[in-house]
């Protein structure tokens, strides 16, 4: 089944990122309902455990149409074959996952995919260059989901600007760190735990989706 084109939203706001130890399978569908609620705009679905496809499978069918549900783009992180299967909207690769032209063969010219580019500048260059959706740079805070992230500076964002493509922040971000991000250039900000460890879900998924508010 080809990735669907359905229309997209912009690749803009808050993007809110699955955690299997947050949010185990019985929690999952709900806690993503309520960030979407709160304005999340995409949601990735990031699980490393390689087995239990069929799990993954079916966790990804139910976060697709919840997607689907409420107008908001749905991405798979690093698994290219799971993305084609459930119908997301596309997939996010790293420097540990197929490479960009892959992906990008399998899910089609309408697939959305994002490429971690670290804090390296020419990472990205590449990346768009290969016709990257995104491109992401962290981690900007030290991140709990994710300790052994390298570090990144929101220099980095200003500096990519140029490249005239949607810029992914990610690693450590919060409502209250967020805003010179924002302000640096970031146009989705990619959160785990401030969102899903977050005692209500739906409340800390507006603080984040309100910084990009209109007007
Ligand atoms: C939006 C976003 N940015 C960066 C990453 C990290 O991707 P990667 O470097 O492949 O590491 P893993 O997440 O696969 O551990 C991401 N997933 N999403
Ligand atoms: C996947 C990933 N890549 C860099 S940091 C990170 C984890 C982000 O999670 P958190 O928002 O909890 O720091
Ligand atoms: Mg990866």
């Amino acid at each position: 089944m080809p990735v669907t084109n359905r229309s997209v939203p912009p690749l803009r706001g808050l993007y809110v990122v699955t955690d299997a130890a947050l949010t185990p399978g019985p929690r999952l569908v709900e806690a993503v309902e309520q960030a979407l609620a709160g304005g999340a705009r995409w949601v990735q679905y990031r699980d490393k455990a390689a087995h239990d496809n069929a799990r993954r499978l079916d966790e990804t069918r139910a976060l697709r149409a919840v997607c689907l549900a409420h107008g908001a783009g749905f991405i798979v992180n690093d698994d290219t074959e799971l993305a084609l299967a459930c119908g997301a909207d596309g997939v996010h690769v790293g420097a540990d996952d197929a490479p960009l032209a892959q992906a990008r063969e399998r899910l089609g010219p309408h697939a959305i995919i994002g490429v971690s580019c670290y804090n390296r500048l020419e990472l990205a260059r590449a990346a768009v260059a290969d016709g990257a959706d995104y491109v992401a740079f962290g981690s900007f805070y030290p991140s709990t989901t994710k300790p052994e992230a390298v570090a990144a500076d929101p220099d980095l964002l200003r500096a990519a600007r140029t490249l005239e493509r949607p810029l992914c922040a990610i690693g450590g971000i919060t409502a209250d760190n967020a805003p010179p991000l924002v302000a640096a250039g970031a146009d989705l900000i990619a959160v785990v735990s401030a969102v899903f460890a977050a005692a209500d879900v739906c409340a800390a998924s507006q603080r984040l989706a309100g910084l990009f508010a209109e007007g």
